[in-house]
């Protein structure tokens, strides 16, 4: 499978350029970052799929220029929202190309996320804390953002009880998405982890994942990539085809 990766310069597109060059059933059609042209990168390497890590706001026009120059899309660059998918739907249909769109592509935390989901049928609180390097641009996280969107699938509201009266200092509550409270922690040392607490009458628990090394989300994009390549659907989550 010709690979190429978009936003290839970056700290996820070195890692996967390094990864894609040492998998036997891979090669690298093209490493694409910033003043490129995909489109023409893509149609003259012959790239089958475009492994993209690039930016929120490119995220659309990334997607676009992918499927209309004959490959498929596998994404992991985090900001798109439910029209936005409505919009890749119809861009599938034009092209006949798949799109596979991950908040987050290591199994481990998208078990993690399955596990919140699950918990939060029989837990009223609920708040995640997402840490990150320091250079992460966007807040909170993509998959804080998923875990919450999966979570209020099992619960209308949470956090009900509260008692939320007094700001000292303002947004000390952090985000909130249908109640749940979302804080993201920006240090260095960090590579991406986050915390689920879940809290009713006289507990909580704490459900937590941890990756340490970029490597860990290679596994999942070869998936996905695998998955992709030969079909005209769009997938958004790693779970759908674990
Ligand atoms: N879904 C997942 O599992 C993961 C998602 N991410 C997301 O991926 C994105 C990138 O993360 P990092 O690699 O840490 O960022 P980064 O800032 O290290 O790399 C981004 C790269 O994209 C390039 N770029 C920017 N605009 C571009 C454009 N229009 N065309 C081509 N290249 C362009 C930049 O020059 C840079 O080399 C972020 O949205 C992040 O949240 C990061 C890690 C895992
Ligand atoms: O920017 C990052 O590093 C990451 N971004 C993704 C997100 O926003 O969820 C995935 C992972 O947390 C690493």
């Amino acid at each position: 499978m010709r690979v190429a990766v978009n936003g290839a310069k970056g700290k996820m597109g070195q890692t996967v350029v390094e990864f894609v060059q040492n998998h036997s059933s891979l090669e690298l059609a093209a490493a694409i970052d910033l003043g490129d042209d995909l489109a023409a990168e893509v149609k003259n390497n012959s790239a089958d799929i475009v492994v993209d890590f690039t930016r929120p706001e490119v995220r659309m026009e990334t997607v676009k220029s992918t499927l209309f120059s004959g490959a498929s899309a596998v994404v992991g660059t985090t900001g798109f929202t439910p029209e936005d998918l409505d919009t890749i739907k119809g861009w599938i249909k034009e092209t006949g190309k798949g799109c596979f769109i991950a908040p987050n592509f290591i199994v481990g935390n998208v078990l993690m996320q399955q596990f919140a989901k699950q918990a939060a049928r029989y837990y009223e609180y609920a708040e995640i804390i997402e840490y990150h390097h320091q250079q992460k641009v966007d807040f909170p996280s993509g998959t804080a953002v998923k875990t919450a969107e999966l979570m209020s699938e099992e619960r209308e509201k949470f956090n009900i009880g509260t008692n939320d009266q007094v700001a000292n200092i303002e947004g000390s509550r952090g985000g909130d998405y249908k109640g749940i409270k979302l804080h993201a922690v920006r240090m260095p040392g960090f590579v991406a982890s986050q915390e689920v607490i879940l809290g009713d009458s006289g507990q909580y628990m704490t459900i937590r994942h941890d990756s340490i090394e970029r490597t860990s989300y290679m596994p999942g994009i070869l998936m996905a990539s695998e998955y992709i390549h030969d079909k005209a659907e769009l997938v958004y989550g790693l779970e759908h085809i674990l």
